[in-house]
């Protein structure tokens, strides 16, 4: 069983030589696409946003063209609207103002069902994007999901598409608008006077070039701000979770100070990239000031030489607030567009992370029912960028077996099963389920033939029943009566003042650690496996819960191919054999009597077990 010498050779280095074989990738990507391509991708993966898009455009170049009637009346009025003898010609400006008046409430209509349309097609396309994230989180393997903190990695599902719903629903209107409102300010302004259109334009070309060299260093400040809020969401989450723990430990007052440090930097973060954006307003108002005074001082000399009436300047100037307008508002937007990018990134990253846990689904095979045999066959393993904790472990073990696995802290026991289980993947050798490997193996049949029940079995916010209907909902409550029956656990939930009503808790808290094993093992006899991979609980329970769970966990098994990680003496002696495991090797493999019988890790653990409950 031992490892050819070229296993040994390293510890680190390039992946072929890694000791475990291949180190498998475990990290979430950062997508590096460029903003454009970002925004493209980001809108691909969301079709919502351009559904139905071309009326909404419709309705916003009517919303913004309908701006421009008030310097057209204005002219109108001035220009036309006295006649030679400098009396007003009321006729003509009452049936101006009215036009005016009504063109206003036509384009509030506009402006109110462009809104409408697109709350409802960002909020269809952001609902899309996190249901994609979220369903794609869940694909990852526990590798790679735990390569970053939970919270760190929910921020992503939601404060980061918060981000762009933000920039959609604000800034890309907004944007849509300006450049709309831009557009036809120019377009308008030409009409008045080419001349003073292109001194404006050359006014505020400076703005133009220096919100693009604003652009990449605001793009970095952004993705900051997103990558250290997502800590700081982490480390609350985590605090909020562990809280328990800190106040048994007293550790209060450290603890804040390490959430403290992630709020300040989202802090100077956020303070860096508003700084940068800012610098623009003043400049942009400046620009507009200039270029204010220039069109009058221009306007003039032009009006003096016949090239543009009162009318028409007096109707400039008021197109040049349309123009100035978005100029302004082009800061606000970048920033917002800036952010929500550093948000698509994210949200891509996570998508662009291709599972290393894949599963072949039609492709696979489905493995037929029965008890299963298993067989480890050259199997090493190192988790990444750490040494080799399996090593080239080769067993097999009987359909119909329960086996009970032992060792020292750190022997490999657990990554055992989690290969056996393929919540990994080995680095080098093959899992075999009944002769098929597991990589092979459809998901869906895996997961109905294979039930693993971890140390602490996860309860949600919920009733004792519907937990244990978790594993399979469609079971009635006689079938989950039945169950608990079976596992000789009746007694125990007539006990319970609402049965399987029971409120559990979060993560099961309104009930004891024991009881909570309990409803883990029935939850467990309702799916039915063919193997069962238990992680025995190491947390002490009182005496009438613990004859309660071996006398389920006997049960449970029976007639069953069962691998239990033993932390009590009890489970390895009920066990049909034991596997020891030392230094990631099997280096023992037995009955507890044989194994009791011979000199050898196994004698000392059981030594030390006896001493230890003596
Ligand atoms: N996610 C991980 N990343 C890196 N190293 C890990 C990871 N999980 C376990 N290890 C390392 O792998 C080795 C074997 O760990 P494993 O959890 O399999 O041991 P174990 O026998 O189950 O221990 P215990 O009885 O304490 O649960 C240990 O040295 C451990 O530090």
């Amino acid at each position: 069983m031992s490892a050819p010498a070229a296993d040994r050779s390293s510890t680190d280095g390039a992946d072929e030589a890694a000791p475990g074989g291949p180190q498998p990738r475990n990290r979430l990507e950062r997508s590096r696409d460029g903003a454009i391509a970002t925004i493209r991708r980001g809108l691909r993966l969301s079709p919502e946003f351009a559904r139905g898009l071309g009326p909404t455009l419709l309705l916003a170049v009517a919303a913004t063209a309908g701006k421009v009637i008030v310097p057209i009346a204005i002219q109108q009025i001035i220009d036309r609207g006295i006649d030679s003898s400098g009396r007003p010609d009321m006729e003509f400006v009452a049936a101006t103002v009215a036009l005016c008046a009504g063109t206003l409430v036509v384009t509030m209509v506009c402006a109110y069902l462009m809104n409408v349309r697109l709350y409802r097609a960002t909020e269809s396309a952001l609902a899309t994007l996190r249901r994609k994230a979220f369903r794609h989180v869940h694909d990852l393997s526990v590798l790679t999901q735990n390569s970053e903190r939970k919270g760190s990695l929910v921020a992503r599902v939601t404060a980061d598409v918060d981000q762009i719903s933000t920039f959609m629903q604000w800034g890309g209107l907004q944007l849509i608008v300006s450049v709309g409102q831009l557009a036809v300010a120019t377009a308008l302004m030409a009409v008045y006077s080419w001349e003073l259109t292109l001194l404006v334009w050359v006014c505020f070309v400076p703005l133009l070039l220096g919100a693009r060299w604003l652009q990449k260093r605001l793009s970095r400040a952004y993705l900051t701000v997103r990558e250290r809020t997502g800590d700081m969401l982490g480390a609350i989450g985590e605090t909020v979770m562990g809280a328990s723990v800190i106040r048994a430990h007293g550790t209060e007052e450290r603890t804040a100070r390490r959430v403290d440090t992630t709020v300040l930097a989202t802090r100077t973060a956020q303070v860096k990239a508003q700084r940068l954006s800012m610098a623009v307003s003043p400049f942009a108002e400046m620009i507009a000031a200039v270029g204010n005074a220039a069109v009058v001082v221009a306007g003039v000399l032009l009006g003096l030489g016949g090239g543009i009436t009162a009318g028409e300047l007096v109707a400039f100037l008021f197109l040049m607030t349309l123009f100035v307008q978005p100029m302004m508002m082009a800061t606000e937007i970048f920033n917002e567009a800036q952010n929500a990018i550093a948000g698509w990134r994210r949200v891509l990253g996570i998508l662009d992370t291709v599972p290393d846990i894949a599963d072949p689904g039609e492709a696979g095979t489905a493995l037929p029912r029965g008890p299963v045999e298993v067989r480890f066959d050259g199997v090493s393993y190192a988790y990444p960028g750490g040494p080799t904790v399996l090593d080239s472990v080769d067993e097999a073990i009987a359909p119909g077996t329960r086996v009970a696995v032992v060792g020292e802290t750190g022997s490999g026991k657990t990554t055992f099963v989690k290969l056996l289980t393929r919540l990994m993947d080995p680095g080098r050798g093959r899992v075999l389920v009944d002769g098929t490997d597991l990589r092979d193996v459809a998901f869906s049949s895996l997961r109905a033939r294979m039930v693993m029940v971890p140390q602490e079995g996860f309860l949600f916010d919920s009733s004792l029943g519907a937990n244990i209907r978790f594993a399979r909902p469609e079971a009635t409550d006689a079938e989950l009566e039945a169950a608990v029956t079976e596992l000789g656990l009746a007694e125990w939930l007539e006990g319970l003042a609402h049965g399987l009503e029971t409120p559990v808790g979060q993560r099961g808290e309104s009930l004891s650690a024991g009881e909570r094993q309990l409803v883990a093992l029935v939850r467990a006899y309702i799916a039915d496996p063919d193997l069962l991979v238990l992680d025995e609980a190491t947390s002490a329970v009182d005496p009438d819960t613990e004859v309660r769970i071996q006398r389920a966990l006997d049960r449970l098994t029976r007639g069953r191919t069962s691998v239990a990680i033993a932390h009590r003496l009890s489970t390895a002696e009920a066990a049909d054999e034991v596997l020891v495991f030392d230094a990631g090797r099997v280096v023992q493999r037995g009955t507890h009597d044989e194994l009791v019988a011979r000199p050898g890790v196994y004698a000392d653990l059981y030594a030390s077990w006896v001493r230890s409950s003596a």
